[in-house]
């Protein structure tokens, strides 16, 4: 990856979280990302919406090492994912839109057996148990294959596993659509208890309801960067959904 300020990029080393500055992609002759600059700290949750197209998909690539960026800085937790897919990975956990899961385990098991992939404690009374309690997964479906699970069980299950190995980012992609009202709810809260355990969260998304419910700060990605971003307001009204909607409802500029 071609770095122009080593100075910056020495300070990227040392933070914790997601750091993102100047990302440039392109496949073949078009140009997706164009000097992208994102941070999520410890404790963050970060909404990125985008229209489809605008490079998403791209940004989560870039951070689990599947694609060499053309240029930029790119680090999880100090951790250049191009250089080291295995270490960043390890710091992470990726929710994608369909969790798969092993449909003839059940959901302690799930997790016992991703554990163990990655190689953290297990102990299921001591780590399994306290995660699934922590997502709010019902008691009953705690011994049920997971076969029958809906798709807010089935993050449940991916968002304990994130929990139980500890790790410090997490990132999702479209985790709310096909949820019904009820699960997004649901889902929000699992972010806020993410967000208390001190994980940096990046959620890529078109709902900006749930954005808005949950977010500490949205940006917008077009034209290959962040066109604009918003802070959550301490105050009661936390962002004006208005203001985004119509933000978002504007024509992307075409990367
Ligand atoms: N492997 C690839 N090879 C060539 N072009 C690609 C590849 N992956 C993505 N693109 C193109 O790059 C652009 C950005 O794609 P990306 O999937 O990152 O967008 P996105 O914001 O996630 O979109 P969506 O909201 O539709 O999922 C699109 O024009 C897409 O067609």
């Amino acid at each position: 990856m071609t770095v122009g300020d080593s100075s910056t990029e020495a300070r990227a080393d040392d933070e914790r979280g997601i750091v993102i500055h100047d990302l440039r992609h392109s496949y073949g002759s078009r140009q997706v990302l164009r000097g992208l600059d994102l941070r999520v700290g410890p404790g963050e949750i970060y909404a990125l919406l985008g229209g489809n197209g605008a490079g998403k998909s791209t940004t989560l690539a870039a951070l689990l090492g599947f694609i060499a960026p053309s240029a930029g800085i790119v680090r999880v937790c100090g951790i250049d994912p191009a250089a080291d897919p295995q270490g960043a990975r390890a710091q992470l956990a990726y929710v994608p839109e369909s969790v798969a899961l092993y449909e003839h385990l059940t959901a302690r098991e799930n997790l016992d057996y991703f554990l163990s992939l990655a190689g953290a404690d297990r102990s299921g009374a001591t780590v399994i148990d306290p995660a699934l309690d922590a997502v709010a997964l019902p008691r009953h479906a705690w011994d049920a294959r997971t076969g029958g699970f809906s798709k807010g069980m089935r993050q449940k299950v991916a968002i304990a596993l994130a929990l139980a190995r500890h790790v410090p980012v997490l990132l999702l992609d479209e985790p709310t659509s096909g949820l019904d009202p009820q699960a997004t709810l649901e889902f929000n809260r699992l972010l806020a208890t993410a967000r208390t355990r001190g994980v940096a969260v990046l959620m890529v998304t078109h709902d900006l309801l749930s954005a808005v419910d949950v977010a500490d700060r949205i940006g917008f990605l077009a034209d290959g960067r962040i066109e604009e971003e918003r802070q959550a307001d301490s105050g009661s009204a936390r962002f004006d959904l208005n203001a985004l909607h119509a933000r978002y409802a504007r024509p992307q500029v075409a990367a």
